[in-house]
């Protein structure tokens, strides 16, 4: 397979606050424009998916946050998305360089946005993890698989 072929490796953060989740809608200069997503962004040479998240999150809407475990990792078409729960360390964000509309959302309502295709599995995911789970798994105190996220990071994705 064509090095160009293989699927670019994009970590991708479930915030959680309150009772809702981030939801963030591509701006209109970046590629997919209009889609909903995950804040995030692809994982450079010798970054963890951790260290990667951390540093996506401060650059485009300027929190720090406390990453927690994997809670979805799946291939669709050339995008390798692997999502992780979070909770901010700080304020919440009141903007972002790459994306024109920010929305908490609670997981059930997540569905009528118009996601980017990528996001579908994680969407569905979260639809169906308990609030419990799903806050456990945001502040790394429980995991919604049996999987240690390293572990499951270092596996082949879905
Ligand atoms: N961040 C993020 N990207 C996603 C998601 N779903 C999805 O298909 N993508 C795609 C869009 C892009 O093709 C790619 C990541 O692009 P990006 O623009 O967020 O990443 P980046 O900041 O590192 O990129 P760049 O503009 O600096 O090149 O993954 C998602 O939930 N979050």
């Amino acid at each position: 397979m064509p090095a160009s072929a293989l699927p670019v490796v994009v970590v991708a953060a479930v915030i959680v606050r309150g009772d809702a989740v981030l939801a963030c809608r591509r701006a209109a200069h970046k590629d997919a424009a209009g889609r909903w997503e995950f804040p995030g962004g692809k994982v450079e040479a010798g970054e963890t998916p951790q260290g990667a998240l951390a540093r996506e999150l401060r650059e485009e809407l300027g929190v720090d946050v406390r990453v927690g475990a994997l809670l979805d990792r799946t291939v669709t078409g050339t995008v390798d998305l692997a999502c992780y729960g979070a909770t901010l360390a700080g304020p919440p964000p009141a903007s972002s360089t790459d994306h024109d509309a920010l929305e908490w959302r609670r997981p059930g309502a997540l569905a009528g946005l118009d996601w980017a295709p990528a996001d579908l599995p994680v969407v569905a995911v979260l639809a169906a993890l308990p609030w419990a789970e799903l806050t456990a798994a945001a502040s790394g105190a429980g995991r919604p698989t049996d999987e240690a996220t390293d572990e499951a990071m270092d596996e082949e994705p879905r």
